[in-house]
């Protein structure tokens, strides 16, 4: 199964529009891959706060018809990283798009846990409540947001709903580089799963990427690691890894707690 990830340089020098249109290139351009894996809030930027309600979109927006089109002239299946959401009935939603390679939206996902404790994102967007979960033809995903990598039980939720690859879009900052690659390393290990986690390059709103996305396997070793600039990393995965790795070190098999019915 081959995996590209689209690391975006998100620069405030560039009109969305100009934007949105540069990144379809890209992801035609990975005609051949099965999954292609775009950041969080490309558009905007994740810390240009200012920006989300002006260009949230709707669900079915701009964003939208350009990456469904782009999935499907491609051929592969897109985690097309997230929008900010306008929905008509409510709040803004950080929300995750994934696109069929017919061009079809075949998940949405919106982000449960807001960054910006009582500022930004925090306030400025509501929190989604559904985990998500979805069957690809060699591998089930569970989708998670950025700052959604610091909560462990989000991600043993969606191993429990069947996931065996983690695709994580992000916005990370430079500052906290570590913690990013440490928790995408931890998230991979206590899971026994795929980390395919997408950032953005560059600086928006004053505040420097860490760029550096990453895929980590199910026994912890990094595959593949982008720089700090815009970049595509590709990487060949073995789709049967999960399964034998939680044969082989069934250390899943032995959890006691916060299950609903305990294995002891
Ligand atoms: N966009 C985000 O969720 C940023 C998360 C972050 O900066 C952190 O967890 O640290």
């Amino acid at each position: 199964m081959r995996a590209s990830l689209i690391q975006i340089g998100v620069d405030q020098d560039e009109s969305v529009d100009s934007r949105r249109l540069r990144v379809a290139g890209l992801v035609r351009e990975q005609a051949g891959a099965d999954l292609v894996v775009l950041p969080e809030l490309w558009t905007t930027g994740a810390f240009a706060f200012e920006s989300f309600t002006a260009e949230a979109e709707p669900l079915e927006g701009p964003t939208y018809e350009v990456m469904a089109k782009a999935a499907s002239d491609a051929g592969v299946w897109l985690h097309a990283g997230s929008i900010p959401e306008r929905d008509p009935e409510g709040p803004l939603y950080n929300t995750s798009l994934v696109f069929s390679p017919s061009g079809d939206l075949a998940a949405a996902y919106r982000k449960i846990h807001r960054f910006g404790f009582d500022k930004g994102e925090a306030v400025l967007m509501g929190a989604g409540s559904e985990l998500v979960t979805l069957r690809l033809p060699e591998t089930t995903i569970g989708v998670a947001t950025c700052y959604d990598l610091r909560f462990p039980e989000l991600f043993r939720g969606l191993v429990d709903a069947g996931a065996e690859t983690f695709v994580i879009p992000a916005g990370w900052p430079e500052r906290r580089r570590a913690h990013w690659t440490l928790l995408a390393k931890a998230r991979a290990v206590e899971n026994q799963a795929y980390v395919l986690a997408c950032g953005t390059a560059g600086t928006h709103a004053g505040v420097p990427q860490a760029g550096h996305s990453i895929v980590v396997d199910p026994w912890g070793e990094v595959l593949a690691e982008a720089g700090s600039d815009e970049e595509i990393l590709t990487v060949d995965l073995d789709p049967a890894k999960p399964a034998t790795t939680r044969e082989q070190f069934p250390a899943l098999k032995d959890r006691l707690l916060g299950l609903e019915t305990p294995r002891r």
